[in-house]
């Protein structure tokens, strides 16, 4: 190879090397470029925020992202909206399509998904303070742009918007807790260590961290608030702030972002705040799928009280959550998959007495329970639901919750019923509510693909039968710790029971037992603890959780009176009720009269019709605030509260044993009559009254 050859080959390789530099240089000066317009524009951003302490918003600049060292966090806020994570970003272009910002042609999901995960490693820095995830938001603000929208549970704003949308927060943290949030946020997310140290309650009188370095107050008005009064409105509008939408039990936290990898339990006594658990998990899981979230419960009114109270939590989610009772999901079920479901509970009974009429063996079964409404229990809650293939398999069956005996003959004879009364279904064209359940089981196995949901919540899953929760565990079936189980043996007012194992699901080691009681007072829990006595109930198949209970609050004790008849318990009611609202006209709303049967909630309202005291049926009750005495059964009132309670008509004794009732069948209905008082009486908050009538 000839000298000249390699010159100029050495020549070309010094040029492409100093190419190569320069560009090197211009990409490192590019960097160097873009670092300095995100830091000028964050420090812009600053000057917006600056403002917001007139709004009672304290500012943390140039944070670390909680649990690492390198990465950092723009904004940090806290104030009466809850925490906010602001990111300040510089982009030239910005669009936001389909649900998704981008950036140019390119979809920048990543970039939310990163601040969303910001907020969940806060969130997890934060739960053993007690905050909620659901009270931490993020914002992208975009300083070059002028935009207001949602993406994927993450607002992209532009900066004279961020004020406006922090106002318009629901209200999140009282005055007198934010220096507590706000030391708690400190120490998840120092400041960086390069920067120094930036936080301060901006101008406000109660500063913090003396020596750090404060983001100067601008005096200027804030810019771009023409609508903030309109927004502080709404705010007030918003509904009172309730303690558990911010804050949670570090043990109840734990449980709303944990990572399960199969099926989990939540138990506690009552007023644990074992809704509250599920209500903000559901919560959280919708804001971080696509599919729906499914939020299920026995009482058919409960779907609408809860959906208002998610609401409450987090704006919106309501459309990413569906609020149904068992039964009305396994009507949808089926109509979705173009059938035409058409449960009749007054004809399936009907079908009922027939079958038992007919029933040739019914003295075996009057000699063991002469109650048709033990038999008819006995096929609803036991036989019915568990798709039992024949006697065989009847005689093997433990059955979960039942007292009184079933040996060779009288399963026989339950089973001739159970056939005969399902040949009378048949042969009138009715379906009961079982059917809907098993039906829509099938349904859902034979179409998963139909039913995509996210997860799938169960609150009072106590009050289900076997059909019910198999329903539920094939919806939640495919999706790894999906499915959420949340209920309290000791409450269940049916009937039967089951153990998960038949359901085929197992919560091992992926259960939680809650102990703080939030809604009663010492004196109120007290009371429904004796009736409950130390009767025990196997749940799910499984031992009972601790009844320990931590109770927070104190009040009156419980106001017991006792009347020869009802009408001195109705006279009674009237003039409690009618000198209370005189003393305090708080509102009639603070009360709820419960009663164990349906005829006799009818008849309170009739008396508070008689007697000029609004009232509202529990039937009709939506969570929607109104000044009206509330009415319905004990069985309507599950999963509610009230202020107040009254519970006219109890007897000084337990419910007496039947002509011919066994014992067995009578220990089991007065265990089921002790849990439904204990259920009644747990519903009050502050003060109970107690109606009862002698003899
Ligand atoms: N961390 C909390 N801080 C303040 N209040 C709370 C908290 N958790 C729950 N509560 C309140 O306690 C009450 C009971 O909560 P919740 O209804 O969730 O209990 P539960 O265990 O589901 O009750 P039950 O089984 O009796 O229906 C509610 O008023 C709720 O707002």
């Amino acid at each position: 190879m000839a000298a000249g050859g390699s010159a100029l080959r050495r020549s070309r390789e010094l040029e492409e090397d100093a190419e190569a530099l320069f560009s090197l240089s211009e990409l490192k000066r590019e960097e160097a470029r873009r670092y300095l317009r995100a830091s000028a524009s964050e420090a812009e951003l600053g000057g917006v925020l600056a403002p917001l302490a007139e709004l009672g918003w304290h500012v943390l600049e140039d944070r670390q992202w909680p649990g690492s060292r390198r990465a950092n966090v723009d904004f940090l806020l806290v104030g009466p909206g809850g925490v906010v994570v602001l990111d300040a970003k510089d982009w030239a272009e910005l669009s936001v399509r389909d649900g998704a910002l981008h950036r140019g042609e390119a979809r920048e999901d990543e970039e939310v998904a990163k601040l969303r995960a910001l907020c969940d490693t806060l969130g997890e820095h934060l739960a053993p303070t007690g905050v909620t995830r659901a009270a931490i938001r993020a914002a992208m603000v975009f300083t070059r742009h002028a935009v207001s929208a949602e993406v994927d549970g993450v607002a992209a704003l532009g900066p004279r918007d961020v004020a406006g949308w922090l106002a318009r927060l629901p209200l999140r943290v009282e005055d007198s807790r934010v220096a507590e949030v706000l030391a708690a946020v400190e120490e998840a997310s120092p400041p960086m260590p390069a920067a120094p140290p930036a936080s301060a309650r901006v101008g406000a009188s109660t500063r913090r961290g003396a020596a750090a370095a404060e983001v100067p107050v601008a005096q200027e008005p804030l810019e771009g608030l023409e609508d903030l009064t309109e927004a502080l409105v709404e705010r007030a509008l918003d509904g009172p702030l309730e303690d558990w939408m911010t804050f949670l039990h570090p043990a109840q936290n734990r449980l709303v972002q944990v990572g399960w990898t199969g099926p989990g339990r939540v138990r506690g006594p009552a007023g644990t705040g074992k809704t509250v658990v599920a209500l903000h998990r559901a919560v959280h899981l919708a804001e971080r799928h696509d599919e729906p979230v499914l939020f299920v419960s026995f009482v058919k009114t409960l779907p609408q009280v809860f959906e208002g109270l998610a609401e409450r939590l987090r704006p919106g989610i309501g459309e990413k959550i569906e609020f149904t009772g068992v039964h009305a999901l396994a009507y949808r079920v089926l109509q979705d998959l173009g059938g035409q479901p058409a449960p009749d509970p007054r004809r399936a009974f009907a079908a009922f007495r027939r079958a038992w009429r007919a029933c040739p063996q019914q003295e075996v079964l009057h000699g063991i329970d002469p109650r048709p409404t033990y038999w008819q229990e006995e096929i609803d809650h036991v036989i019915k639901p568990r798709r039992l293939a024949d006697l065989d398999a009847y005689r093997e069956l433990r059955r979960h919750g039942r007292v009184t005996p079933l040996r060779g003959a009288g399963r026989e004879a339950a089973w001739e019923l159970y056939l005969a009364y399902e040949a009378e279904l048949a042969q009138a064209g009715v379906q009961d509510f079982n059917d809907l359940l098993l039906q829509a089981e099938d349904a859902v196995e034979r179409f998963p693909e139909a039913f995509g949901y996210a997860a799938v919540v169960v609150d009072e899953v106590q009050d289900l039968n076997l059909a019910g929760l198999r329903l539920l565990a094939a919806l939640a079936e495919g999706t790894p710790g999906s499915l959420l189980l949340v209920g309290d043996g000791r409450q269940s007012v049916y009937p039967g029971g089951f153990s998960l194992a038949e359901a085929g699901l197992s919560v091992a080691g992926r259960g939680a037992v809650l102990s703080t009681n939030y809604r009663n007072t010492r004196q109120v829990l007290a009371c429904a603890q004796s009736v409950l006595g130390d009767h025990d109930v196997e749940d799910l198949g499984e031992a009972p959780a601790s009844h320990e209970v931590e109770v927070l609050r104190t009040g009156p004790a419980p106001l017991v009176v006792q009347g020869a008849g009802r009408e001195d318990v109705d006279a009674a009611l009237i003039s409690l009720l009618r000198t209370s609202h005189e003393r305090d006209p708080r509102g009639w709303d603070r009360y709820a009269v419960l009663t164990e049967r349906s005829a006799d909630a009818e008849r309170i309202t009739r008396l508070l019709r008689e007697h000029d005291v609004p009232s509202l049926q529990l039937t009709s009750y939506r969570g929607v605030p109104s000044d009206k005495v509330k009415v319905g059964t004990i069985k309507r009132a599950k999963g509610l509260e009230f202020p107040y309670v009254l519970l006219p008509y109890l007897s000084l004794t337990p419910p007496e044993r039947g002509d011919g009732e066994p014992e067995e069948s009578h220990t089991e209905r007065v265990d089921r009559w002790r849990r439904e008082m204990y259920v009644g009486m747990t519903r009050a908050r502050d003060g109970l009254w107690l109606g009862y009538v002698e003899g």
